[in-house]
């Protein structure tokens, strides 16, 4: 049975052939002598591997027959009508390139690519000098170490600046075009040879084999996908562009779904650089290595951890997801469901637990905590604490970060605990008065009898660590920078220390919940075993600029303390951000709209474009507007974004979201948001700054290719 292998460009089908292609496709890979299949060499051409095939009386497939591994392979160029894949067929070569060991398409007579017009003669400026001299590439590096075809190489010498590049990278799939993004962003050639594992070919004599070993290297995967069955070869074709990430990884991607660590292991990445897709395959890579191991995909979320299980499924809806936590398959869950999955099989067991966390039991572990309980405690206690203390950002922050995950359960405790980190100094007396303000709380919570989030994660850490028990084999976590200490606790007492055991994806400048955590604090030891992702796969080159300067300046620090660093690139460009600034909220609502109905009468349809917004107030009346217009539109809150309605989303909702267009409206603080600022200590309010920033900026990298930005004047 031949052996198919799907070329990038090959999955881009025409969606009127889809059905057709499945159908030649499925076929060939049963049996290549099939009737009415029509795979045929074409006279004249310039690769004798060459073939052609029947999809219909209109379309032809171009292929590569190899016949290496004592099997037949069929390496799927594209599909084009009759005439047009005669022509390519014709002209058409795949080879190893020399330099690299990669696969290669060569055309023996190319199209001639379209020259850039000529630089207009100025006599008052400068002539640009090119991008690539800029950075100091050189003609010989780029094609002697790096093996970019000598055409490519003279265009990208030529292109004055990044735009140019990208323009060429989007028509080079591939090693090529990745190569090319790589260096405009001004990596280093050896950084590049490194990372994309560039190494040059060894020819065994046959040259079939050969071509079939550089579809193997591991920078190949970034275009070319060996299909194991007829499931995935539906998904591939299916899928088309939007499914790339399903099966196309770059080379880095793929390294960090299949290695193995000997302990935790970081991978950080700003917005867009494919650490989810990251984690989605390699909860399956795991699920496939052991089918009986115990995996756990969890985030901030519940939202966001369905989003992850709706991946999973779309990936491969044969990895077995577990219902429950302790089964085999991969469970999906958000962190907080976790912590009550162990709290509610632990029953009546989990006395000693609280009791160890908190000193008290509470009758009802499995309800939550109101949310605005520090606030009531504030507001009814009396207290010799300064405004910038006593106010419930900072004390649920200190009871979540001191308190709980050093398990002090009174004064004395509390007089003697470390709190590093925490940035504001207590002295003796007001650390009395802070612990005053918790045994008031501690109070409240003992006669509703609930647990609070933050304290259901530290008891029921507690109740698994007393119990020496596992409920997990691996834990992979998205959204990492969201987490609180005792979510951590939680998450390392869940799994046992051993190889494999957490895998965490993070970016600190997506933090927008809780205070920073430092892992290292709640015994999640990271040394060494970490590495970051840096090219963005959604977002354009325009929106990705834009959204970088929301950071600008901005102090971050990741989940080992040290600085974050940025640099990301993007594959692909668009236009430019529009940025509309308006006087009221009328005003506001009339440009929104206006952008919208544009692009819905442009042909987008409804659910490709989105509108952000800050908060539900502003959520609600953007809805109205659309309704008053005549535009189907709706809320989204818990459920998934509706297929046939423009969806209107928080900020904080979207995280985890994508969408083609997006309207993002910025917002202003309210007078009350400015003045509870205004009642924080300095490090707290700098630190609620900061993830005011980082919510626009999650939300600017929402859009893939076009972002209206609407802000208050
Ligand atoms: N190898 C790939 N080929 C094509 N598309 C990819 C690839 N990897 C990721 N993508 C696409 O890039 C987009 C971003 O990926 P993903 O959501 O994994 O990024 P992320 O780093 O988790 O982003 P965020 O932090 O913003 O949530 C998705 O549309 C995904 O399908």
């Amino acid at each position: 049975m031949p052996t198919i292998i799907m070329g990038k460009l090959a999955s881009k089908i025409d969606g009127s052939v889809r059905a057709k292609a499945m159908t030649f496709l499925q076929k060939l890979g049963v049996d290549d002598a099939t009737p009415g299949l029509h795979v045929e060499p074409i006279q004249h051409s310039a690769d004798p591997r060459v073939r052609t095939g029947r999809v219909d009386e209109f379309w032809r497939a171009v292929m590569f027959r190899l016949d290496g591994d004592g099997e037949t392979h069929y390496v799927i160029h594209g599909i084009w009508p009759h005439d047009d894949a005669i022509a390519i067929a014709r002209r058409v070569r795949l080879k190893v390139n020399p330099i690299n060991g990669l696969p290669q398409i060569e055309e023996i007579e190319p199209t001639p690519a379209p020259t850039p017009p000529p630089a207009r003669a100025d006599k008052t400026t400068k002539p640009v000098e090119p991008l690539f001299a800029r950075l100091g590439h050189e003609r010989a590096d780029l094609v002697e170490r790096l093996g970019l075809p000598e055409d490519v190489v003279s265009q990208a010498l030529a292109a004055s600046n990044e735009d140019g590049i990208l323009d060429l990278a989007q028509r080079h799939e591939g090693w090529t075009g990745t190569i090319l993004v790589d260096l405009a962003a001004g990596d280093d050639i050896d950084v590049i040879v490194q990372r994309m594992e560039l190494e040059k070919a060894s020819s065994s004599g046959d040259d079939d084999a050969d071509v079939l070993q550089s579809l193997k290297r591991p920078a190949a995967a970034l275009q070319y996908a060996f299909i194991d069955d007829q499931e995935e070869l539906r998904r591939v074709i299916e899928g088309g562009d939007f499914g790339a990430w399903r099966i196309f990884l770059h080379p880095e991607q793929r390294r960090y779904v299949d290695r193995s660590y000997s302990g935790p292991f970081r991978l950080s990445g700003g917005a867009g650089t494919g650490k989810t897709v990251v984690l989605v395959h390699r909860a399956r890579a795991l699920a496939r290595r052991n089918p009986d191991a115990r995996i756990i995909l969890t985030t901030f979320t519940t939202n966001l951890a369905e989003a992850l299980g709706d991946s999973l499924s779309q990936l491969d809806p044969r990895v077995p997801q577990a219902k429950a936590l302790g089964q085999p398959g991969v469970h999906t869950a958000g962190v907080d469901a976790l912590a009550s999955a162990v709290l509610r099989t632990a029953g009546r067991g989990l006395a000693p637990a609280m009791r160890q966390v908190l000193g008290e039991e509470r009758s009802t572990p499995l309800a939550r905590t109101a949310p605005t309980r520090w606030r009531e405690v504030v507001e009814s206690t009396g207290t010799m604490l300064p405004w910038e203390l006593a106010n419930e950002t900072f004390l649920a922050s200190e009871y979540a970060h001191v308190v709980l995950p050093n398990k002090v359960y009174d004064e004395v405790g509390y007089l003697r605990v470390r709190r590093p980190g925490r940035g504001v100094a207590l002295d003796r007396a007001k650390r009395r008065a802070v612990w005053a303000l918790v045994e008031a709380y501690r109070a409240r919570c003992r006669a509703d009898g609930s647990l609070d989030f933050a304290e259901a994660a530290a008891v029921a850490a507690a109740h698994l660590a007393a119990s020496d028990t596992h409920p997990a084999d691996h834990v992979l976590v998205d959204e990492g920078q969201d987490l609180s200490p005792t979510h951590w606790l939680l998450l390392r007492a869940v799994v046992g220390e051993h190889s494999d055991d957490l895998f965490v994806a993070e970016d600190s400048h997506q933090r927008i919940y809780g205070t920073r955590v430092v892992l290292g604090r709640y015994g999640v030891a990271i040394v060494g075993r970490s590495q970051r992702l840096t090219l963005n796969y959604r977002t354009t080159a325009q929106n990705l600029h834009y959204a970088m300067t929301i950071l600008a300046g901005g102090q971050y620090a990741d989940l080992q303390d040290e600085p974050e660093s940025t640099g990301y690139r993007s594959a692909r460009t668009g236009p430019a951000p529009v940025i509309e600034i308006v006087e009221s909220l009328a005003e506001e609502a009339a440009v929104i709209v206006r952008h919208v109905r544009t692009w819905l009468d442009a042909g987008d349809p409804l659910e490709n474009v989105a509108v952000l917004v800050p908060d539900r107030y502003h959520r609600d009346r953007v809805v109205t507007a659309f309704t008053d217009a005549g535009i189907d539109a709706r809320a989204v809150d818990r459920d998934r974004p509706p297929a046939d309605r423009v969806p209107v989303l928080t900020m904080h909702r979207a995280k985890g979201t994508e969408f083609p267009k997006v309207v993002l409206v910025a917002g202003k603080p309210s007078p009350a948001e400015m003045e509870r600022l205004a009642m924080l200590d300095p490090a707290e309010r700098a630190d609620t700054q900061l993830r005011g920033r980082s919510l626009t900026y999650v939300a600017a990298t929402r859009a893939r290719d076009q972002l209206v930005v609407v802000q208050r004047s």
